[in-house]
């Protein structure tokens, strides 16, 4: 064969093979991601660390707690066989080095509820361990997304937008609260009282992270139950998803609240982020993040289109029923009470929000496109 035709043949072979390369999601990032979990010794964050060990896109997996159980965690965790490197850290002093490089944080520090509480009684211990957290990811992985878990949502997410503000860092579309919960809870409720698949079925669940501020969108159920929701099938099925927490943390009467459906929200949802920053397209989920879709909401849970840099697009809230809208009305004052409260505390607490880190921001911000939908 001479020159010329073995050239051809290889350009050819290459054609061939190209459309192959360009489909395979994990081509453009090879070398997996690193991942971090704060509060990995938790209820939430043991099962949550053990599904993340087994995500083919983390290839480096970091356990982090304020206890040394998180070095047992690891030790455990990274006997299951797949490619994640799995290494445990505890501690104030070890900290920098659970995120050094990381891609993504998530978040399940804290303290859960008892039976009585509401997640905004979680406010005072909470506020304080997320903005530590934050302000630590704001100085050592200032580009990595981060998934907050810890309640109240409504306020916490808030409050790491206001650290990472006064660090010069903050990127909206990297900020993300975890409500991925409330839309397991829709899909599982409704199908199982109206029929179809749980794993396939889609719920819209809007708003915030804590009762009426959870508004499931039923009208926008697809594929649409057979016969639709009669109205008190509605009500008691909103009833249902908006009280699912509270449903676990009477169940376990005192000994915590949702940590193990929570860890599967929490891997799925880490899951999509990753998949859209190895540049997956069209990859839709529910979070609640920066937001220009409800007057007053600073931040709103909606769906939107991850991607590469974390969230790509807020989507629209699109026709709600009437009672969907008189539960949009009703949910505001609260939510948008709970985001000013973590504002609050933020800028009381964050002890310099000086005028040079002020500008800092000012010129990081400009940078970000906002997120409004
Ligand atoms: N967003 C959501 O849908 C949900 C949120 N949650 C919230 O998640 C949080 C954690 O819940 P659980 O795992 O059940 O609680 P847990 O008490 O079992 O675990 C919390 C872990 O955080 C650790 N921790 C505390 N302070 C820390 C710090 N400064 N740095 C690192 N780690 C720290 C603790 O040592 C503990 O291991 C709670 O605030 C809970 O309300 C729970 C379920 C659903
Ligand atoms: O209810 C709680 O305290 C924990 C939580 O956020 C949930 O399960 O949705």
């Amino acid at each position: 064969m001479d020159n010329r035709s073995a050239n051809r043949r290889v350009a050819k072979l290459a054609a061939h093979l190209q459309p192959q390369i360009r489909r395979d999601p994990t081509a453009a990032h090879k070398a997996g991601f690193t991942v971090a979990v704060l509060g990995a010794a938790g209820g939430i964050g043991q099962p949550l660390s053990l599904l993340l060990k087994r995500c083919p896109l983390v290839a480096d997996l970091r356990l982090y707690d304020v206890v040394p159980l998180a070095a047992g965690v690891a030790a455990d965790v990274s006997h299951v066989n797949s490619r994640a490197d799995t290494r445990g850290f505890h501690g104030p002093s070890q900290l920098p080095l659970a995120l050094e490089g990381c891609d993504l944080v998530v978040i399940p520090a804290g303290v859960p509820r008892k039976p009585g509480m509401t997640r905004d009684d979680l406010f005072n211990i909470n506020a304080g361990i997320v903005r530590d957290l934050v302000a630590a990811c704001a100085k050592t992985c200032p580009n990595a997304v981060l998934n907050v878990i810890s309640n109240p949502v409504n306020s916490t997410v808030p409050i790491a937008a206001e650290v990472l503000k006064d660090a010069g860092v903050y990127d909206p579309r990297r900020l993300m609260g975890v409500t991925h919960l409330d839309v397991m809870r829709a899909r599982t409720f409704v199908s199982r009282s109206k029929g179809g698949d749980p794993n396939t079925i889609d719920i819209p669940v809007v708003g915030g992270h804590a009762g009426v501020t959870i508004l499931p969108l039923l009208s926008q159920t697809r594929p649409f139950p057979k016969g639709g929701f009669t109205a008190e099938e509605a009500r008691a099925l909103t009833h249902r998803i908006q009280n699912g927490g509270t449903e676990v943390v009477d169940a376990k009467a005192g000994a915590g609240s949702a940590t193990l459906s929570m860890a599967a929200a929490a891997a799925e949802f880490a899951h999509s982020v990753l998949r859209g920053l190895n540049g997956e397209r069209n990859v839709l989920e529910h979070a609640f993040v920066e937001s220009r879709l409800v007057p007053g909401c600073a931040f709103f849970a909606s769906k939107v289109r991850l991607g590469r840099v974390g969230v790509e697009k807020v989507l629209g809230l699109g026709k709600l029923s009437d009672a969907e809208a008189a539960g949009l009305k009703a949910l505001t004052p609260e939510l948008s009470a709970s985001i000013r409260k973590g504002f609050d505390f933020a800028r009381a607490s964050i002890p310099a929000l000086t005028s040079s880190s002020t500008a800092n921001a000012g010129s990081r911000l400009a940078a970000a496109p906002g997120l409004g939908a």
